[in-house]
């Protein structure tokens, strides 16, 4: 059955040539492939980590952490970019964006085998920048806050 546009995550509208991103890119079979959407004036995605993704016995690898929050973040930025421009995601040109900075700060330990819970908000659309905090909630607790300053992809960083 066709999905409707409606269902669809900010990260299934990227091109295909910048859909193979580790955490969010719908073309890469080992990655995570996060999805996120917009809940009101923010953005949430859901994500269960692997067994594997374990730091501590029992709890999350903080760099897996680290990929949620960045990964949430730049598709919050893409989304928000568009409607800054007041456009859908799926009219052109294509918006992208990478990671120019990224802050992780883990508050307390993330247990591991609970489905997580990543939310975001956007702080400022400037030019081709996208400064989006980011946050992990765990059994009803925030375990993690970020912010990520998404910049729109540079003509270098193009393959096609
Ligand atoms: C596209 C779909 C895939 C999504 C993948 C997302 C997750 C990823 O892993 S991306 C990979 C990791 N990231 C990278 O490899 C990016 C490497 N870096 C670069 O290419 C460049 O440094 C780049 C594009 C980030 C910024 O360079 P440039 O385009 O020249 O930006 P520039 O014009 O200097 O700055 C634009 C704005 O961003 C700000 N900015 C740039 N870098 C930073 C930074 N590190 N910290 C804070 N702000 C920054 C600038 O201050 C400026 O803000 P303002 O307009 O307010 O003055």
């Amino acid at each position: 059955m066709q999905r409707r546009m409606s269902d669809l995550a900010f990260q299934d509208y990227y091109p295909d040539d910048v859909s193979h991103c580790y955490g969010c890119g719908r073309l890469n079979e080992h990655g995570i492939q996060l999805k996120s959407r917009w809940d009101g004036e923010e953005s949430v995605a859901y994500y269960t980590p692997k067994p594997y993704h374990t730091a501590v016995p029992g709890y999350v690898y903080g760099g897996m952490l680290a990929s949620l929050i960045d990964c949430h973040g730049t598709g919050t930025a893409a989304a928000a970019g568009y409607r800054a421009e007041g456009r859908t995601m799926d009219s052109q040109p294509p918006l992208r964006y990478v990671t120019a900075a990224l802050n992780v700060n883990y508050l307390r330990p993330t247990p591991l085998g609970d489905p997580l819970e990543v939310r975001g908000r956007v702080k400022e659309v400037k030019g081709r920048k996208v400064v989006v905090e980011a946050w992990i909630i765990a059994g009803g607790e925030v375990c993690v806050r970020g912010e990520v300053v998404a910049v729109q992809l540079p003509e270098a960083m193009r393959q096609s």
